[in-house]
């Protein structure tokens, strides 16, 4: 039997929609892994009363499909579904990687990718590949149809979990289908300077380069407060704030000393908007880990 630590992400970081993913330093899902003959699957942890144990219907059964290995497997979620953290990829991630150890496939952890994404497609409708390679390979990545390129970046970063659900189906049906060639230009240059921040551990650049006139308007608007929310933030030190993943999660990028004041102004705006949240003090981190 093998045990798997795959972390929390946050994806798109605004301007780098289904390609930009980071891996965050916590929460994560801890999940075990055994040979079977069938899949069988185990819930437990936060919001795991939500998720079918069924292997047709969990991440974890279409992973170990995709992978030809039935596996029982009993997940502990430390990441709540339908948060914008990668909750579902999470689980994914870390069945991948515990059935390559357990069944010693070989697989190099980019090869592990596309058989995680297996997974999204299952609850989202795609196989975007943008939670799933940071949780699996950790740091900062980008995720193209070629293949993953991965960052070890270290950036600080705030995330303010409401109590609010928004399942990644429903938030991608706002995603404008087209956008203006001057929307485009301007995206173009906030992803190359979000790039250049993470190789360089720039909390500036990288706060700069989440800003989005895209994709991110639209998801704002199905979270309740948003904008005080992103207005506390940046008040408070942050350099960009931003939707992380499909939402509801807010995440944002600063020094590591802003991190706490950061963390209680959004949580406080959030309280006076009458909404119950969590926030987490993280860092982009490491990717899955073996026990
Ligand atoms: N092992 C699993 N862990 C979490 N969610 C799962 C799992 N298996 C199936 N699901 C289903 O996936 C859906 C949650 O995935 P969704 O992509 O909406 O949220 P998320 O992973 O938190 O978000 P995001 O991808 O935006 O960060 C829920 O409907 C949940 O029941
Ligand atoms: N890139 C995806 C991430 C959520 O799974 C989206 O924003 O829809």
């Amino acid at each position: 039997m093998v045990t798997v630590r795959a972390p929390a992400t946050s994806a798109n970081l605004g301007s780098g929609f289904d390609v930009f993913g980071a891996a965050l330093s916590k929460p994560a899902d801890v999940v075990r892994v055994e040979p079977a003959e069938a899949t069988t699957i185990e819930m437990a942890g936060a919001g795991s009363e939500f998720i079918p144990e069924d292997p047709e219907k969990n991440v974890a059964g279409a992973v170990a499909k995709a992978l030809e290995s039935p596996a029982t497997i009993r997940i502990d979620k430390g990441v709540r579904p339908s948060s914008g953290l990668g909750s579902s990829a999470a689980s994914a991630a870390a069945v991948a990687v515990g059935i390559n150890a357990a069944y010693d496939l070989g697989y190099s952890r980019e090869e592990l990718v596309p058989y995680a994404a297996e997974g999204e497609a299952l609850v989202s409708g795609e196989a975007h590949a943008d939670n799933v390679a940071p949780s699996i390979m950790g740091g900062f990545t980008i995720a193209t149809p070629e293949g993953v390129t991965q960052v070890d970046a270290s950036i600080p970063l705030v995330v303010c979990l409401p109590e609010i659900v928004i399942s990644t189906r429903d938030a991608r049906r706002v995603v404008p289908r087209s956008a203006q060639v001057s929307q485009i230009v301007e995206c173009v240059g906030r992803a190359a300077t979000l790039v250049a921040g993470m190789f360089r551990d720039d909390p500036d650049l990288v706060g700069q380069g989440m800003e989005d006139g895209i994709v991110t308007p639209a998801r704002a608007d199905l979270i309740d407060g948003y904008a005080d929310v992103r207005e506390a933030a940046l008040e408070a030190g942050a350099t960009g704030v931003t939707v992380s993943g499909a939402g509801p999660a807010i995440i944002a990028a600063c020094e590591e000393r802003r991190r706490k004041p950061i963390a209680s102004a959004m949580l406080d705006r959030f309280a006076g908007e009458g909404i119950e949240a969590r926030a987490y003090q993280t860092r982009v981190g490491r990717g899955a880990e073996l026990f």
